[in-house]
């Protein structure tokens, strides 16, 4: 069995009057579980500065522990990793257990699937509810074999790996970068040529972190949108240092905050701004939000700079479906955005959200409702009629910290206070959500 949750916390966040003051939001989620991979996968000592210690994160470095690595944490956001090395997993004696992690369970799958070795992974109800078909579909193609799993290709499953992974082209299903990095992941071991087909670009991490451990890879762009990536196999991975950025995915939460509680100025530091990263940022200026970036500068070798966001009349706007890889995880934020700007807000394509932590469309439109915002789901899309939120009352988060975090920011603007039914997850990505809003004025209770 899985470890059981906490007991679930309620949370409500009141209007808070303005927010001031500056905060850096922890370290980014991708790359903080791509640190432990590549620290598994590569000889030597790699050293981590800033890891984000949600427990996703956690789960993702006990799993590499499990698989041969040595893992050791200095001081707060200082690790180390020494490798197995490629090649070099050990088998792991117990079952590998990702909590509520989609990222560090997929990626790990492609990991184990590139070793003749078999392992066993599990997580909590909502990860037990995600589709690991996705993943295990190309997985079985690179020569993976599925010894166990729940119905519908879900966990808990019994992944068997391939001692000589086939070199493959993949073309993947749908925008994700949890499934281009499971096939690359896996492709690593294999001694030959893996390419991935995206139609739609993905954030580029993986990619990033493989030509920093001395792989070679390249990314060309494939039709109007896409990316293809040719990865050549069986590289040496000599263990690199890793600086991991403030999470543009977090900062998000202040950021939004600020932008909807009158008279809010505030400074979010060092956030990430690779443009695979930053639909939500261009969405809040065509809606008319305040946000300035000053500082630019390169850190861990991506773009970050220091985000001034004001209280801002915000208008509803039409965001294409193309947009959606680059801010996927920011729809529920958008969404309370949308609620306190002029007009309406359709937000276009949206089916992948069907399959995160929760079914974040369905959760999204609950809590929107509940708090006396008018919001229409049709088809794939999520249409929100904005102009103010009276709030009172209780969101369902279904284990997804995004809902969670969202509807409390929701609150810090509404008429009356907003409760989420459990506050307990938002550890999994952002353990300093609370003291740090607490830090430029929110009031929660
Ligand atoms: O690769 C990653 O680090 C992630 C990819 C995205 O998932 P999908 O690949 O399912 O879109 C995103 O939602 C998740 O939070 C992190
Ligand atoms: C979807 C998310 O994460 P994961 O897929 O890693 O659970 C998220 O953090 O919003």
């Amino acid at each position: 069995m899985t470890a059981a949750h906490a007991p679930a916390a309620p949370l409500a966040a009141a209007a808070s009057g303005p927010l001031s003051g500056r905060v850096r939001p922890p370290g980014d989620k991708s790359v903080s579980h791509r640190s432990m991979i590549f620290g598994l996968l590569a000889t030597g000592e790699t050293k981590v500065e800033g890891l984000l210690e949600g427990e996703d994160v956690l789960r993702t470095a006990q799993a590499a522990r499990q698989l041969g690595a040595k893992v050791v944490r200095h001081s707060p956001g200082s690790w180390s990793v020494w490798g197995a090395g490629l090649g070099s997993l050990l088998q792991p004696v117990e079952t590998l257990d990702f909590g509520n992690a989609g990222t560090g369970s997929r990626l790990m799958m492609g990991v184990v699937a590139g070793h003749p070795i078999v392992a066993r992974f599990d997580g909590d109800a909502s990860l037990r509810k995600r589709p690991m078909k996705r993943i295990l579909d190309p997985l079985a193609l690179q020569g993976a074999q599925v010894l166990e799993q729940a119905e519908g290709g879900r966990l808990p499953l019994v992944l068997q790996g391939s001692a000589e992974p086939l070199p493959v082209e993949y073309k993947t299903p749908v925008a994700s970068a949890q499934i281009k990095s499971a096939v690359l992941l896996c492709g690593l071991n294999s001694p030959g040529r893996t390419i991935v087909i995206e139609a739609e670009a993905s954030r580029d991490h993986t990619e990033k972190m493989l030509a920093h451990f001395g792989a070679e890879v390249t990314s060309e762009s494939y039709g109007p949108h896409g990316r293809k990536i040719t990865l050549e196999g069986r590289p040496e991975l000599v263990a690199r240092p890793v600086r991991v950025p403030a999470d543009p995915s977090s900062a998000a939460f202040p950021l939004v905050a600020a932008l909807i509680a009158p008279g809010s100025d505030i400074v979010v530091e060092g956030v990430m701004t690779n443009p695979l990263r930053s639909g939500l940022l261009t969405t809040l200026q065509e809606m008319g939000a305040d946000i300035t970036l000053d500082n630019k500068r390169e850190e861990g070798g991506e773009e970050v700079a220091d985000m001034r966001a004001r209280f801002s009349s915000l208008s509803g706007v039409d965001v294409p479906a193309a947009r959606a890889p680059s801010m996927i995880d920011e729809y529920p934020i958008l969404a309370v955005a949308a609620s306190f700007a002029k007009g309406e807000t359709r937000m276009r394509g949206l089916s992948e959200l069907r399959v995160k932590e929760s079914d974040r469309l369905a959760a999204i439109a609950a809590g929107l409702k509940a708090n006396g915002v008018d919001c229409e789901i049709v088809g794939d899309d999520l249409i929100v009629r904005g102009g103010g939120v009276s709030g009172g009352g209780l969101v369902e988060t279904h284990l997804d910290h995004r809902i969670a975090m969202s509807f409390l920011v929701m609150g810090l603007a509404a008429r009356n206070k907003v409760t989420v039914d459990d506050e307990t997850m938002i550890a999994t990505s952002f353990p300093s959500f609370r003291p740090l809003m607490e830090s430029l004025g929110a009031r929660f209770s």
